[in-house]
């Protein structure tokens, strides 16, 4: 999707949380970094609609991230920090299954397409198996499936590999560089970004870098004083 920002800012109350910035995003793989509090996740929410701008506009493929939440609906998934928060119904494959509804499709229809997304996550062993059982891996892929299965062309991951121990980190990295759809993703896990497309970098609700991942990372390590 084409993702515009035309003077897009946020406040919370007084504080001005992210400047007003604008640029075009197209790539395939984009990645936002930048220090705790600096505006990635506010930024990553203005896409999807879950945040309004306090000032400007954001359009995905020309349509108002306001204006036209409906139309947009179900275009964009996010998948939250903690994914455990988003997963509603006990089972794997039921959770998927509660994200179809209300879509027009017979139980068959539903069943198949359920079928599918775990196949191509290779998770079906994971189907019926109950979420709150699941490692940090399998949970955050759980939580990628439901929303894989809806159908969106984006979807934003935040701190995906966060807390995962190095095998977890794996499945997820390698699940993440087979999926089609773009994808933007905010870590701290910098590795977790080489090969991205485009990296932005925020600092106190500004951008502070926008270019290809090394350049970036070492514009961050300059930041951080590291
Ligand atoms: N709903 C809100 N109300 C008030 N302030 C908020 C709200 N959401 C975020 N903030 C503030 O906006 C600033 C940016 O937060 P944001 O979550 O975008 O940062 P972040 O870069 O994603 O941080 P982290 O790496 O810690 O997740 C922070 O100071 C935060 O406290």
């Amino acid at each position: 999707m084409n993702i515009r920002f035309e003077g897009a800012g946020v406040d919370f109350g007084d504080r001005t949380v992210l400047q007003p910035l604008t640029l075009s995003l197209a790539e395939r793989r984009i990645g936002v970094i930048g220090l705790n509090g600096s505006g990635k996740s506010t930024f990553a929410r203005l896409i999807n609609g879950l945040v309004a701008p306090s000032r400007g506009r954001i359009t995905l493929d020309g349509l108002d991230t306001v204006a036209d939440a409906k139309t947009l609906a179900g275009r964009t998934g996010y998948i939250f920090q903690n994914p455990a928060n988003q997963i509603i119904m006990p089972i794997v494959a039921e959770d998927m299954d509660f994200g179809l509804k209300n879509r027009g499709l017979d139980k068959a229809q539903r069943a198949a397409k359920i079928a599918e997304t775990l196949e191509a996550l290779a998770i079906a062993h994971l189907e019926r198996r109950r979420a709150h059982e699941l490692s940090g891996g399998e949970l955050q892929l759980a939580a990628l499936a439901a929303v894989l299965v809806t159908g969106p062309d984006l979807v934003i991951l935040d701190e995906p590999t966060n807390q995962l121990d190095l095998k977890n980190r794996r499945l997820v990295e390698r699940t993440m560089a087979g999926l089609s759809q773009q994808l933007i993703v905010i870590s701290h896990d910098l590795a977790l970004l080489d090969g991205f497309d485009r990296v932005l970098l925020f600092h106190e609700g500004r951008l502070a870098a926008d270019a290809p991942p090394a350049e970036a990372v070492a514009r961050y390590l300059e930041i951080a004083g590291a």
